[in-house]
């Protein structure tokens, strides 16, 4: 039966300021890359031997994954980047604090940003500068405006049927992601639907253990570190 662990990245730094990050390459707090050594501990304790690493193309993903696996002494993993793993683009509230939007234009409408299913952020103005949203690692990409979550499974969920399904069938699998690109992964493996989604929270750098059969259907889930462990939906 296939093993498919994943994992969020560690608190970075936008997480502890309290800004809207995405596509923005931020670094690990080290409250982040302690989360993450701990994270590859936790994943010998369970007796996990992952084949094969995803992760994306930013800096806090990756460097969890580094962290994790050093700490679990299998730094030699085949890894595999892509951006169809990244964060989802917040659009135009990349950069602003989440408790100043949510003074400015309420709580309600925030919430609306971050947890609905197909409303997705208004769009990043062409002004703005954030220069890791369009650097040389996405020469050729179509970088969005914005994203929902809904857009985000739609290049998550190409990506997992093209190449991660298909390295399944020759080990188990550590994913190191982000928020809402692992929310759109959990949302497509446990079937929720587009209400529930809203209430699934991932923690940081808490590995979720998932076995799934022979057909990828979940059989089993639960995060590694109990004591930080959130709900999780129901397969
Ligand atoms: O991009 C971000 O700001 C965070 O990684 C996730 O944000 P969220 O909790 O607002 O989805």
């Amino acid at each position: 039966m296939p093993k498919l662990c994943l994992i969020r990245h560690g608190q970075s730094q936008w997480n502890l300021e309290n800004r809207f990050t995405g596509w923005v390459d931020v670094p690990l707090t080290e409250k982040g890359e302690a989360e993450a050594r701990r994270a590859g501990e936790l994943m010998v304790e369970a007796g996990f031997e992952p084949a094969r690493a995803f992760t994306s193309v930013q800096t806090r993903a990756i460097k969890t994954l580094n962290l994790a696996l050093e700490s679990a002494g299998i730094l030699w993993l085949p890894t595999t980047k892509d951006y169809r793993l990244n964060e989802r683009h917040y659009g135009g509230l990349t950069g602003l604090d989440k408790a100043e939007t949510a003074e400015k234009h309420g709580k309600e409408q925030v919430h609306i940003w971050r947890r609905s299913y197909d409303i997705p952020p208004p769009p990043l103005d062409d002004s703005s500068a954030f220069p890791s949203l369009t650097d040389r690692r996405y020469a050729g990409i179509d970088v969005p405006k914005t994203e929902s979550l809904k857009i985000t499974l739609e290049r998550v969920q190409p990506y997992w049927e093209a190449e991660m399904v298909p390295a399944l069938k020759s080990g188990d699998l550590l994913v190191a992601a982000h928020g809402n690109s692992l929310r759109a992964l959990v949302k497509l493996l446990f079937g929720v639907s587009d209400e529930d989604i809203t209430g699934v929270e991932i923690p940081t750098g808490n590995p979720l253990m998932i076995d799934l059969d022979d057909a990828l259907n979940v059989t089993a889930a639960r995060y590694l570190d109990e004591a930080r462990a959130t709900d999780l939906p129901s397969f």
